[in-house]
């Protein structure tokens, strides 16, 4: 008999193991819960060799309902019952790290009111905090009940990534901490990708096997790489980087300059790594179906202006603003989301950062390289085809290539592959930093 100290939350993690009736999975907790925690704390006596194995699915259900959910979350209800959910999907789940944070605080309302999934698809919130944002994600919660949202029909909160990533179908991974004063990159690049590490594993072992995963907290190139190798379980297609703010924001800045709406505007694609080293492409942009350079006649602009435009408009931002882009960012998601869930449009494509693993284009494998894709519709993408690569752009993109290959050795010690060795070209900043 093993006897481990646990939270509460802990605890009812556990139940939901027995639950599953999962004795591997079962063990594999009891190791990751030996760490100190400062929520409140109960004696649990666990035996790791008396799982019971005769649980029914009743019980299985009372026990999920009543400790996996938050206030009126906790109520039941039955989608079969009424005229107007009979026809709803099932319920998706879809968690969300640094459910207390900025950005969550636009994209949690977004998902809820069925703008990202569709009208018809009921959904299951799970939001994962930190220790110290836990209060917050409360609050967080207790606003979520008071928008009566009808396709909202669980919210959980929780600190335990095992708790929360459990059956996601997405994960939407934004907390992370800020880059301090004086943090270098590389520092960064450590902290952080300590956090992927550990999500990684979690959504390895509970979350559904299709889980999408997009990665939002940066360095997020980096920190989806640290998070899929992580999770070796899960397919390496799934798992993304958020470069479509870099996306929108190229869009509006070509828009501006050519006088015309930002609809207009269609192929855009940012190239590399989601730092000051990105590459906003306007060789294959087009406006109004038309190349953008035969559109915009100023190669000055495009070659120098444009592109520093979009690299640091995060950072003009901040001094407008005094903080960072929380709402377009969330906006960036709903929109790189629904290039997934909805067909692309014919002829355009859309920037999502992805694994390198047999690209037309020459980039460098094994690295999450943000590139033009295309969607079904079904969640998955391909590559685009028909993408020109001239050597002013292959220059650029060689430099963002090889930043995320510098990145990639900086944090060999959390993707398995040895000691890590940091030789990063230069301290670049992310895009909203100055
Ligand atoms: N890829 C992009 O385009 C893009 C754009 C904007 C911001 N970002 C990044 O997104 C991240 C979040 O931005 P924000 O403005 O919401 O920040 P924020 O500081 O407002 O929120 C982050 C939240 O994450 C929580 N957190 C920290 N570590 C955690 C962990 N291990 N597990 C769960 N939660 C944790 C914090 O407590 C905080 O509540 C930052 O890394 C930022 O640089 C990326």
């Amino acid at each position: 008999m093993a006897v481990t100290e646990l939270t509460h939350l802990e605890t009812s993690f556990l139940h939901t193991q027995l639950s599953f009736k999962t004795t591997r999975l079962f063990n594999t907790r009891c190791q990751v819960l030996g760490r100190p925690r400062n929520a409140n704390k109960v004696l649990c006596s666990v035996s790791t060799n008396q799982v019971p194995s005769t649980i029914t699915p009743q019980q299985t259900d009372s026990s999920k309902s009543k400790r996996d959910c938050y206030g009126v979350f906790c109520l039941t209800y039955d989608l079969e019952a009424e005229e107007k959910t009979k026809s709803w999907k099932s319920l998706i789940n879809v968690a969300v790290s640094g459910a207390a944070g900025m950005i969550s605080n636009h994209l949690l309302f977004k998902l809820a009111s069925g703008e990202v999934f569709g009208q018809d698809q009921p959904i299951a919130l799970k939001l994962l905090g930190s220790e110290r944002s836990f209060q917050a994600l409360e609050g967080v919660a207790m606003e979520l009940e008071d928008s009566l949202y009808p396709l909202l029909r669980e919210v959980s909160i929780s600190i335990d990534p095992y708790e929360v990533f459990q059956d996601a179908e997405w994960a939407l991974l934004i907390g992370a901490r800020p880059r301090g004063p004086g943090m270098e990159r590389a520092d960064l690049l450590d902290i952080n990708g300590q956090i992927f590490a550990e999500q990684g594993k979690a959504l390895n072992v509970v979350a559904s096997r299709n889980v999408k995963v997009l990665v939002v907290g940066n360095p997020c190139n980096t920190n989806a790489l640290i998070c899929m190798k992580n999770a070796p379980n899960i397919p390496a297609k799934n798992f993304h980087a958020l470069t479509r703010l870099d996306e929108n924001r190229a869009k509006c800045q070509l828009a501006l300059k050519a006088g015309v709406f930002y609809d207009k505007v269609s192929n855009v694609t940012i190239w590399g790594n989601h730092s000051t080293t990105q590459v906003p492409d306007f060789l294959n942009a087009r406006i109004n179906g038309f190349p953008v350079k035969d559109v915009i006649n100023d190669a000055k602009w495009l070659e120098e202006e444009f592109t520093q435009k979009v690299q640091t408009r995060g950072g003009a931002l901040i001094k407008k603003w005094g903080r960072s882009s929380a709402a377009s960012t969330a906006v960036s998601i709903v929109d790189s989301i629904r290039s997934l869930v909805t067909p692309t449009p014919n002829g355009d494509w859309f920037s999502t950062g992805v694994y390198t693993n047999g690209n037309t284009y020459g980039i460098a494998e094994d690295i999450v390289f943000s590139m033009p894709c295309r969607s079904d519709g079904d969640g998955d993408y391909e590559l685009a085809k028909d993408v020109i690569i001239d050597d002013f752009l292959r220059a650029r993109i060689k430099k963002s290539e090889a930043e995320l290959l510098a990145e990639k050795r900086c944090v060999a010690h959390l993707t398995g592959e040895g000691n890590a060795f940091c030789d990063l070209p230069e301290d670049t900043m992310l895009p909203g930093e100055q």
